[in-house]
């Protein structure tokens, strides 16, 4: 098993926008894929059933491209196991149900719903495990063809054998036993026809040559459901590592059906890239350094021992730490372009350069870019409470003196303040907060020395006048 390629894959089924919680489970396969120059492997785990999944399949499609987690196998890349869309492989699954009735290993059950519910209820009540009772187990062939021929509905159910254990050491969690008697038949085809996720998903795993399934730990009780149906059917198993879900604040699992927020609603409001793998890639692993990085090197430091078990709370706080971050990070044009049109319109295009690097490290988003950007290259400049009483504070003759200033050295503040700071015999805080206050309007933002050469002498005028 250890000498076939390393691969990794990421399979969702296509029910809805991805959240951060599934895009972690991509990431951590995608690093594991890339640390071993192996191969990253996607699947669409959709059904002919399912509303919507081919636009929410392009919409995932999107995510996982526009983060640069980038598979080499699966939908649109190709590959030697295709087609890469569980809608697409129904002939594949019939073979294995045949496969496994043929063998004796699959029967069919003709217990109706109502039954079952029934006999579940009473094993709960008797503290057993609500297992299936192996009522149809031993239905003679012919009894089941006639009732197929009455027009029966019947499941397909994998007999396990009793008194046994499935164990297997899984690479987060360590030792996991189960017991056979715990498991029970289980169901493998439903009574319309439609093939278990936990099958395709299996059988896919196999025959696609995936050696490490690296998934959400909601998954953990299918696992030895599905190393049964592989050593029933001389299929290879895969390595499992089942990972802690992301939380939300209400420590529930965020997830497609409770409207958690998606990926693209967060690039929507100008997350970047590097921001959400730099914190998803820490969401419960650690890494030595705690420096920013690119893929590439998320890739070679990431290690699967580092994972924590307990479940992983997402924090929006630190996602804006690595937001910033990736702003800082960011090349000067890729962060232009990202302003966005409205900041473009405002922004000459001779000052762009300058006016990028003056705000860099004072916005987080394309929305606070726009608001340094009506600051600067505006007439309407909203004075807040706090800059007001700066500008108060220092009083007219403060102002007369820094606009005589500005008009003798221009837009150069250094010197502007230099002579208000010799002039007036005001330094530090009572120098820089009104000069501050009265051109920007605020008393927090951008190196002044940057940004007034950008407002330029004649708007800069008309604010010291104030
Ligand atoms: N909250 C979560 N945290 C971490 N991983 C998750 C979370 N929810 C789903 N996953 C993982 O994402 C991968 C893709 O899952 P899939 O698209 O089938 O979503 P799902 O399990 O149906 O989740 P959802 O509840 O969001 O629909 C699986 O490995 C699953 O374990």
């Amino acid at each position: 098993m250890t000498s076939r390629p390393f691969k990794t894959r990421f399979a969702p089924s296509p029910t809805g926008l991805l959240h951060l919680g599934n895009i972690r489970t991509a990431l951590f396969n995608f690093l594991l894929a890339r640390q071993a120059r192996g191969t990253f492997l996607l699947r669409l785990e959709d059904t002919d059933a399912m509303r919507g999944h081919e636009k929410y399949a392009r919409a995932l499609e999107a995510d996982l491209r526009w983060l640069g987690l980038v598979w080499n196998e699966g939908p649109e890349a190709g590959g030697r196991h295709g087609p890469y869309a569980q809608s697409e492989r129904g002939s594949v699954y019939k073979e294995y149900f045949t496969a496994l009735e043929s063998k004796g290993q699959a029967y069919p059950c003709f217990c109706s719903e109502h039954e079952l519910a029934i006999a579940r209820k009473t094993a709960l009540a008797a503290h057993r495990p609500p297992r299936y009772s192996g009522k149809c187990r031993a239905l003679s062939p012919q009894e089941a063809q006639a009732r197929f021929a009455r027009g029966e509905p019947a499941t397909l159910r994998f007999r396990v054998e009793e008194g046994k254990t499935v164990e297997f050491e899984d690479k987060v969690r360590g030792r996991q036993v189960f017991s056979t008697d715990d498991i029970g038949d289980y169901v493998i085809r439903r009574s319309d026809g439609t093939p278990a996720f936990f099958f395709c998903n299996a059988i896919d795993d196999a025959l696609m040559e995936v050696t490490l399934v690296v998934r959400g730990e909601d998954h953990l009780t299918n696992t030895p459901r599905q190393i049964l149906l592989l050593q029933a059917l001389g299929l290879p198993l895969p390595a499992y590592a089942h990972i802690a879900l992301v939380v939300g604040a209400d420590g529930a699992p965020l997830s497609k059906r409770t409207g958690s927020k998606s990926i693209e609603e967060l690039r929507a409001v100008g997350y970047l890239p590097p921001a959400i793998n730099n914190y998803l890639a820490r969401l419960g692993h650690t890494y030595d350094a705690n420096a920013f990085m690119n893929l590439e090197a998320l890739a070679e430091n990431f290690d699967l021992s580092r994972l924590g078990r307990a479940p992983a709370r997402y924090d929006e706080a630190q996602l804006m730490h690595w937001q910033r971050e990736a702003v800082l990070h960011l090349p000067s044009t890729t962060l232009q372009e990202w302003m966005g049109d409205a900041v473009q319109a405002l922004v000459p295009a001779d000052s762009f350069a300058e006016f990028t690097e003056a705000v860099r490290g004072n916005i987080s988003f394309p929305a606070d870019a726009l608001r340094w950007a009506r600051i600067v290259f505006t007439d309407k400049l909203v004075v807040s409470h706090a800059a007001r009483e700066a500008m108060m504070a220092a009083g007219p003759e403060f102002f007369a003196t820094a606009r005589q200033a500005l008009e003798t050295h221009g837009a150069n503040f250094k010197v502007v303040a230099e002579t208000v700071k010799q002039a007036r015999s005001v330094s530090g805080k009572s120098l820089f907060q009104p000069l501050r206050a009265a051109l920007l309007g605020e008393l927090d933002g951008p190196e002044m020395a940057r940004i007034l050469p950008l407002i330029g002498v004649e708007r800069a005028r008309k604010r010291l006048s104030l």
